[in-house]
């Protein structure tokens, strides 16, 4: 035989009853079933507010009454035929006369006992059983039986105790000498020993029916839900979720914690101690497997899922006075107890100093109260100091039978919080190793359900977050390129990457499920408008794992803020060379900093766009090697304008070619000036472990004052027409010698320089084309022959393309 039970939401009105029928009937062609069902979805709640509203003499309970018959008639008429209806009809108006009747008593006397209370809550199910019955008995031959004949408990009417031996008597009498194969049942009501309606509590129709399941030693209990079974996490918050398909009565009990309750523990145990399996499905997705709750199972994964309690306050009870004398525990706990508050956590350290407990937040003033009343003495005397509450906290746990056979998974579950920057308040781990526990702050728990999740079941897929500011060429193009390898990623690097923050210098959009690049200009003309700080404030709310802000700005004050973000474990990619070529001090914060909070901090494009030269050097400087002397052309836009500038075009023409090309800083006087190449040659210097300041690199000006001196664009441009034969000039003394224009970069043990410089023929950066880089690094290892690195050093496609490359780095 099986014990099905229907849970509210599994009978909330006619469409799903007829779900539950088609289920039932299923089931009833392999097995003798008894069917336990609950009363209309939210009919209970209804009951009891309309019994508060009669007792303190507000005529609205009229209104919940009428709601809640016409509500029931409809559910008759929609499943019962014209001809049948009359009989079942009469029988309903009858029990709402009843409750009429107990409401106006309730209206008349002011008052509402818990025995009144069960009697009206107990409305719900014989309503529900007695129509759901009458309902199956139409397509399949169905029995009814009231719980309270056989289910016996005491007159604690809100939450009866059961009196077993009584009660299995009736239930093993009734079903041996029941021929039917399907029997109806009202779940949560039973009756005292003096015939009087009472309740089994929260919970109550699951109680039912694994008391009748244990009764009759059923081969299944089967409790039917609107979810697919015990998920691995609360699937509210952590959308990657699944339903565990088999998994041990302790292991779902230590689950059930989390939002979508799909057990409630206390109500399971008759079925345990009869080691009967018990079964949750899906009523509106019955084809789906569930959950098979036993007592051992079969699937040896260490942990099952992850569990998670909300509004938890911590309590630490603290002092000198505490070490090495027994009994302060006793006396914390049983004050605790004495007054009914649940404790859902403890921690004590070694050095006896502290006991930590965490409890429900609504108890906390209480337990305080309780606590410094209980240790006055002590807390006069500076024995012990008052207790110190911290709220807004919860509990996340890892859960397993199996974790205490597997090393390191404590490692894991805490560096992979830590990484994602969040505090771990306190940690309980029971000598059972089935459940390890840690009180978070609860705004991280989102973040922390999900890395945990993802690190423990989704070993398969990361997810990156990007919060992205800038969407120029470079911008632009990234987001193109990532749009582009979405697929890619996913299926071979196993990178979820998504761009949950965007912004341009005057609006900003942000969506937690990831932006849809392929609209995003639309989204972003019509987002909000934003702020560096406004931007940085949405991105921390988010608190998202996995997150890196990506600077795609030449903007000085965007590059003021990476501190912000690396401070709160928030990777920062930038192609912005402003940070990293400040003062040196702040370029060593920088990176102090994103050691400190385990945040990346990368910056492969500042120098050479996408080749792969600042991540070689580290490699070189990582494995011990020494830089002496580095020599380099490191300005795609001035190889392009050198490359190009003859006494056929006109200097102003080849620098806005270059501009166009996208080689150019936004200011090409940047470019023009040397400044660029002085901060590429300077963070290369750095990266190889040197402590120098831009005012230290030596430049050797080409430009002319006048055109140094231009404050905007249009006035740049117009200087460089205005002063055309002096760089004919300089063009003429370079070609007159058999030598090309290049503007290199050198640093020699120490000491950095950039300036023009006339190239021969025989010299390795004579041939460098287009908007080509060349960097030379002489080290202990390649003392007579560099390691060279060469190509494309400058374009909107390339510096894209070694932003990604970063993005990839970050999740190293
Ligand atoms: N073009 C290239 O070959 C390379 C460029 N880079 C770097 O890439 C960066 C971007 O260059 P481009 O895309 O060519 O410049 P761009 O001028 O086309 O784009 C920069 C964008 O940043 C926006 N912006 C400025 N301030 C902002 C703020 N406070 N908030 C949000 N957005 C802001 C601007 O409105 C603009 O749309 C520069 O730092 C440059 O040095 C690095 C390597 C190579
Ligand atoms: N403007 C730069 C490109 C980015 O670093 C250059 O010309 O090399």
């Amino acid at each position: 035989m099986k014990v099905l039970k229907f849970g509210g939401s599994s009978v909330a009105n006619s469409e799903n009853i007829k779900k539950v029928l088609a289920i039932v009937e299923k089931t009833s062609k392999t097995s003798k079933i008894a069917v336990v069902v609950s009363a209309f979805g939210k009919t209970t709640n209804a009951l009891i507010e309309g019994a508060h509203l009669a007792a303190t003499k507000n005529e609205a309970y009229k209104t919940v009454l009428e709601k809640l018959e016409a509500h029931h008639f409809n559910v008759i008429k929609d499943l019962i035929s014209l001809e049948n209806q009359p009989e079942i009809l009469n029988h309903a108006k009858e029990l709402f006369h009843q409750l009429a009747t107990i409401y106006e008593g309730c209206y008349l006397l002011e008052e509402l006992t818990p025995k009144t209370l069960a009697t009206i809550s107990s409305f719900g199910e014989l309503l529900s059983s007695y129509i759901i019955a009458k309902a199956a008995n139409i397509s399949f031959e169905t029995g009814y039986k009231d719980s309270r004949e056989i289910i016996i408990a005491s007159n604690n009417y809100l939450n009866a105790t059961v009196n077993f031996a009584e009660t299995n008597k009736n239930i093993t009498a009734y079903f041996s000498g029941n021929q039917k194969k399907v029997t109806l049942l009202p779940g949560f009501v039973a009756k005292t020993s003096e015939g009087k309606t009472t309740t089994l509590g929260r919970g109550g129709s699951d109680y039912t029916a694994a008391i009748i399941a244990a009764a009759v030693n059923a081969d299944e209990l089967q409790i039917w839900t609107d979810v697919s079974g015990m998920f691995t996490a609360n699937p509210s918050v952590v959308k990657q979720a699944f339903p565990i398909p088999h998994i041990s009565y302790h292991e779902a009990m230590e689950l059930s914690h989390f939002g979508a309750k799909v057990i409630y523990p206390p109500t399971i145990q008759p079925v345990l101690k009869k080691e009967i399996s018990i079964r949750i499905k899906n009523t509106f997705k019955p084809e789906e497997e569930g959950t098979l709750i036993a007592k051992e199972t079969s699937n040896k994964k260490p942990v099952k899922g992850i569990s998670h309690i909300e509004n938890i306050t911590l309590i630490t009870l603290e002092g000198s006075g505490m070490v090495g004398i027994p009994g302060f525990s006793k006396r914390l706990f049983e004050a605790i107890s004495f007054h009914n508050i649940n404790i859902i956590l403890i921690t004590q350290a070694s050095s006896e100093l502290s006991i930590c407990i965490g409890i429900a937040d609504e108890d906390a003033q209480k337990a305080k109260a309780v606590i410094d009343e209980t240790f006055e003495f002590e807390i006069e005397k500076q024995k012990v100091n008052p207790v110190k509450l911290e709220q807004d906290l919860c509990i996340i746990a890892l859960v397993g039978d199996n974790m205490k056979n597997h090393q390191g998974l404590s490692g894991q579950m805490f560096s992979s919080l830590g990484k994602n920057n969040v505090n771990i308040r306190a940690i309980a781990q029971g000598s059972t190793e089935k459940n390890i526990s840690a009180v978070i702050n609860k705004n991280d728990a989102k973040k922390a359900l999900n890395t945990l999740h993802e690190q423990f079941f989704e070993e398969k897929i990361k997810q990156i977050n990007l919060f992205v500011t800038g969407v120029g060429n470079v911008g632009e193009r990234f987001l193109a390129q990532l749009e582009q390898q979405k697929k890619h990623l996913k299926k071979h690097l196993k990178l979820n990457v998504r761009v949950i923050g965007l912004s341009n210098s005057r609006k900003m959009i942000f969506n937690e499920k990831g932006i849809d690049l392929k609209n995003w200009k639309a989204l972003l003309e019509n987002g909000e408008s934003t702020s560096l700080e406004r931007f940085f404030n949405k991105t921390k709310q988010c608190n998202l794992r996995n997150s890196v802000f990506v600077d795609n700005t030449a903007n000085q004050a965007v590059s003021e803020v990476y501190e912000n973000y690396l401070r709160q474990s928030i990777g920062v990619v930038t192609c912005n060379k402003i940070a990293c070529a400040s003062l040196l001090e702040n370029y060593k914060t920088l990176k102090a900093i994103s050691r400190k909070y385990n945040a990346p901090f990368l910056f492969e494009t500042n120098v050479g766009a996408g080749l792969p030269i600042i991540d070689t050097l580290k490699n070189l400087i990582n494995s011990g090697d020494r830089v002496h002397k580095i020599q380099a052309v490191l300005s795609g836009s001035l190889n392009f304008v050198f490359n190009n500038f003859n006494k056929n075009t006109t200097f102003h023409d080849v620098v806005a070619q270059a501009q166009k090309e996208g080689y150019t800083e936004p200011d090409p006087k940047i470019d023009l000036s040397g400044v660029d190449v002085a901060r590429k040659i300077l963070i290369l210097a750095r990266e190889s472990g040197y402590d120098l300041e831009l005012s230290d690199i030596s430049k050797n000006a080409f430009l002319p004052e006048e055109s140094l001196k231009t404050k905007n664009n249009d006035d740049f441009y117009a200087s460089l027409t205005k002063n055309e034969a002096h760089f004919q000039q300089i063009f003429k003394e370079a070609n007159d010698k058999n030598c090309r224009l290049k503007y290199v970069a050198e640093f020699i043990d120490g000491k950095a320089n950039v300036g023009l410089q006339h190239i021969p023929a025989e010299h390795p950066f004579y041939n460098l084309e287009g908007s080509d880089n060349i960097v030379l690094f002489f080290t202990d290892r390649y003392p007579e022959n560099p390691l060279i690195i060469k190509g494309a050093g400058a374009g909107a496609d390339v510096t894209a393309s070694g932003i990604f490359a970063d993005i990839i780095r970050t999740t190293k």
